[in-house]
């Protein structure tokens, strides 16, 4: 048979085609398990994170969000299947879980081990607002102040991947609002992957680059929000919600009852 002939054209030769450089994530899992006794938790999943990526994960309780998060922080036995994450990892969970004996500073340093560690862990103080409390009792923060310092003492060891178990839960609305700002600008400088558990819809949209939603131990639907931040409830917000809560199996709301829980301070715009 003869071959066709393959004719380039000229500029084929002055304008390649551009190739992308592959960057390697900061974590891959591929066909994950996790069981408990007859109980199969995560069931195959399918999950890569770039570096410095902000990746929010929602899911019904007890679809499997936390043990997720357990294994990714080395904290649960994975066995001989294969989990890559960066080798420094921290976790801030949803109570700020401080040693109530120990100085806010020393929370912050704890198991920092080189020189200048009461500096450094003023410097991360600083950073979430809270240098003026470096001697301060944990008995004595506020609800904020206590996840203020779990963030510090998560940032201060520069972690490759900020794990974020549901961390604002427990905070009033303005509070968490405050939190949010204040998340974005730490990841901005610092830019860990991070992977937040939230059961916050709007919290997700609000905050990360891709949000998945668990289902039945694997990512049943993924969301990338091309949104520029900060980021205010307008329509495209919106339609990325309802098709969230619809993956969710939630009924959306009517728009008025959306802007209520988007700004439930009372500043939604309609
Ligand atoms: N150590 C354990 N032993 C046995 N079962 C467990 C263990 N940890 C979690 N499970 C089970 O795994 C399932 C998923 O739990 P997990 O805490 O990961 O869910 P979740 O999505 O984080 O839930 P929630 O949103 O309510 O926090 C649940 O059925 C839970 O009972």
């Amino acid at each position: 048979m003869v071959q066709p002939r393959i004719r380039r054209r000229a500029f084929d030769a002055v304008t390649p085609a551009p190739i992308a450089t592959p960057v390697a994530p900061a974590v891959k899992l591929t066909g994950f398990v996790r069981q408990f006794g007859d109980n199969r938790v995560i069931d195959g999943l399918d999950l890569s994170i770039a570096p410095g990526e902000f990746v929010a994960l929602l899911g019904a309780s007890g679809s499997g969000k936390t043990t997720l998060l357990r294994t990714l922080a080395g904290l649960d036995p994975v066995g001989d299947q294969d989990v890559t994450t960066p080798d420094t990892r921290a976790v801030v969970f949803q109570d700020a879980r401080l040693l109530p004996w120990k100085k806010v500073w020393r929370n912050v340093a704890l198991g920092l081990k080189d020189k200048g560690v009461r500096a450094r862990a003023e410097a991360a103080l600083k950073e979430v607002g809270l240098g003026h409390r470096l001697d301060a009792w944990p008995s004595t923060l506020s609800g904020g102040e206590a996840q203020r310092t779990a963030l510090a003492r998560a940032l201060v060891r520069e972690p490759g991947l900020l794990l974020l178990d549901e961390p604002f839960a427990a905070l009033d609305a303005l509070t968490r609002l405050k939190m949010h700002d204040l998340v974005l600008n730490l990841w901005n400088e610092h830019k860990p992957a991070v992977l937040l558990v939230t059961h916050d819809v709007d919290e997700a949209i609000a905050l990360a680059d891709r949000v998945l939603v668990l289902n039945k131990g694997r990512i049943a639907a993924e969301e990338h929000i091309a949104l520029e931040r900060p980021r205010a409830p307008d329509a495209r917000f919106q339609t990325i919600r309802r098709r969230l809560l619809g993956h969710l199996g939630v009924e959306a709301p009517a728009p008025h009852e959306a802007a209520l829980i988007a700004f439930p301070t009372g500043e939604a715009v309609q």
